[in-house]
């Protein structure tokens, strides 16, 4: 009898989300994880700037110490990291790993630098820019002083930032998805629908059934003036096209890389006889610093358990 590998049920691929300061990325990705916290993940990003009254250390982000993070950096611990608004701010392997250790969706919540950093990383994503709607800068700055957490300096210069943030964006070649954050809610149910939660229209999109992205929505694939007048866009390619079964060679547990995925067992990947049942093969399970050079498994960091919604 023929040898036969067992398909194992991939998780989606992760998810990067950016958006200007005060658009509201971290509004709805609270929302996202206190509604489906099975099923998403939140990587718990390293930064050097202080932590706001509500924030925890673990939890919303670990704060760090600029020159302990500078030298993680240069270990190698980092997937990406960038300097944001005079901070520093970067995701950890150990944390994009530690969700896709647990099975469930990784949610990223960085800057449009950090966005080209995977983007150029062996870390396969789905990508999706959140918009303020227009007039833009003005919204934002309504938002961030409503927030309330920031002083007017920095408030200046995270708008500064978001002038220059929104003007990447427009590269087309970095989003797949473009979603305007006008209501609240309707932009929830957009982000819903674009990652296939909700109606069975968007289920059949999440399962790669549907043609196009759900109907309806103010959302738009790889452009953003479709997104401006809240049309349905056509024929792109959609979150969908990515969550779609990768294949290769594996990196470490659960995580997608660039034409890889790999789930782990006690230390072996293991392929099955199809008709006895018994694993005839075993091959030995290759870690980040095994297939990227130059990058060093991280460990130690905390697990994330999700933000909660502010
Ligand atoms: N659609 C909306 N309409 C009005 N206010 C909103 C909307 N979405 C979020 N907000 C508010 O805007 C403020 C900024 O939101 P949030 O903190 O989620 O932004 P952010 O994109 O995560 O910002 P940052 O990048 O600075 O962390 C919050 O006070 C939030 O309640
Ligand atoms: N490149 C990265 N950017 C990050 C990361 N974590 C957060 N961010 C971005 O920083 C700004 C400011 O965040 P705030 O919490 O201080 O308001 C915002 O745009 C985040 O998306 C990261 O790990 N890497």
């Amino acid at each position: 009898m023929g040898m036969k590998a067992v398909i194992v049920a991939e998780p989606p691929q992760p998810v990067v989300i950016c958006g200007p300061s005060g658009v509201g990325k971290g509004t709805l990705i609270g929302k996202l994880m206190k509604d489906f916290p099975d099923k998403f993940g939140f990587s718990v990003s390293h930064t050097t700037r202080s932590p706001r009254v509500k924030e925890i250390d673990g939890v919303h982000y670990h704060f760090a110490a600029r020159p302990v993070m500078a030298q993680e950096i240069k270990e190698g611990k980092f997937l990406e990291s960038a300097e944001v608004h005079g901070n520093l701010y970067g995701t950890s392997w150990a944390a994009v790993e530690a969700v896709a250790d647990a099975g469930k969706i990784c949610i990223l919540d960085i800057d449009v630098q950090g966005a080209q950093a995977v983007r150029k990383s062996a870390l396969k994503a789905t990508y999706i820019f959140i918009k303020p709607p227009a007039p833009e800068e003005m919204e934002l700055e309504k938002r961030l002083r409503g927030r309330g957490t920031e002083t007017e300096e920095q408030i200046q210069k995270r708008l500064r930032g978001a002038t220059q943030e929104l003007e990447r964006a427009k590269d087309s070649t970095l989003f797949d998805h473009i979603l305007v954050n006008a209501n609240l809610d309707q932009a929830y149910d957009d982000l819903k629908a674009l990652l296939g939660l909700g109606s069975p229209a968007a289920s059949a999109h999440f399962n790669g059934t549907a043609k196009h992205p759900v109907n309806g929505s103010k959302m738009s694939s790889n452009g953003f003036s479709s997104s401006e007048n809240g049309s349905s866009p056509n024929g792109h390619e959609s979150v969908s096209d990515h969550f779609k079964h990768a294949v290769g060679s594996p990196r470490t547990n659960g995580l997608f890389l660039n034409g890889s995925h790999q789930s782990k067992s006690n230390g072996v990947m293991k392929l099955s006889n199809s008709m006895s049942g018994n694993y005839s093969h075993t091959l030995p399970i290759l870690t980040s610093s095994d297939l990227l050079v130059g990058m060093h498994s991280a460990t130690g960091s905390p697990r994330a358990k999700g933000i909660s919604a502010s």
